[in-house]
């Protein structure tokens, strides 16, 4: 475990179809999150120039996952390089040539240091041992996500999309230079809803995550700008 004191920030996910509902998160959130997070359901359902609406000034994190053949996706992130995302996301089970072609893509359509960090999702965090096995990974999530993180690093991705779970081996294989965001955080008592391979905020921050991301426990609580600020209050306790 590297000794290296990190901050954790606080993404919120803004799972929703309505851009009037995610500028009221926005809102909201904006005193205690850093970075705003949009995703496959919002873009779907609201578009592209939504997007870009809605994130106006704030940093934006474009959760879009992609996995395709390495030239689709390199030709999608040239598509999205007018959003400047700060983050992007892609499959790292979509292999070496799928991400070297990413990261070759923005190199070349992004202007000199305002290129997104590319981060390499590695195993869902909805999945379990059980339900990857049912996909063909029979030695369990951590395993997999050992392998597809080296992988995607060394395919130039700056980052990894993992459970806080994994935080600790991940960091003593690859050290602190990946950026580690964390999904699947649920505060203590939270609904776990889909999610399998789930951490508190606060064991989330003590195994090294960068970043920890939230949707639901804040998006659905009566009072999200309180949700909020008491799960950022909880990372710096
Ligand atoms: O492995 C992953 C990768 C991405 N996500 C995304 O994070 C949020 C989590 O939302 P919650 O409501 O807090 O469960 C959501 O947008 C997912 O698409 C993930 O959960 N796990």
């Amino acid at each position: 475990m590297s000794n290296t004191i990190r901050r954790t920030g606080l993404i919120v996910s803004l799972d929703t179809q309505d851009p009037a509902q995610a500028r009221k998160w926005v809102q909201d959130v904006a005193p205690v999150s850093g970075i705003i997070k949009l995703g496959l359901e919002f873009t779907y359902a609201a578009g592209f120039q939504a997007v870009a609406d809605v994130a106006g000034a704030s940093p934006l994190f474009l959760d879009l996952k992609l996995h395709d053949i390495p030239n689709t996706v390199g030709a999608a992130v040239r598509s999205l390089s007018h959003l400047r995302p700060r983050m992007l996301t892609l499959h790292a089970s979509g292999g070496r040539a799928m991400m070297e072609a990413a990261r070759a893509a923005c190199d070349e359509a992004f202007p000199q240091g305002q290129r997104p960090l590319l981060l390499g999702v590695t195993v869902l965090t909805s999945l379990d041992d059980q339900g990857l096995a049912e996909t063909g990974v029979m030695d369990g999530a951590r395993a997999q996500v050992r392998r597809l993180a080296r992988l995607a690093v060394d395919s130039g991705m700056d980052g990894l999309v993992c459970s806080a779970h994994e935080l600790n081996v991940l960091r003593d294989d690859l050290g602190s230079a990946p950026v580690i965001v964390t999904p699947g955080i649920r505060p203590a008592g939270a609904a776990k809803g889909d999610q399998k391979r789930v951490m508190t905020p606060a064991q989330a921050r003590d195994a090294g995550a960068d970043w920890i991301v939230v949707g639901r426990p804040i998006t659905q609580a009566a009072d999200p700008a309180a949700a909020a600020a008491a799960i950022m209050a909880e990372l710096e306790s």
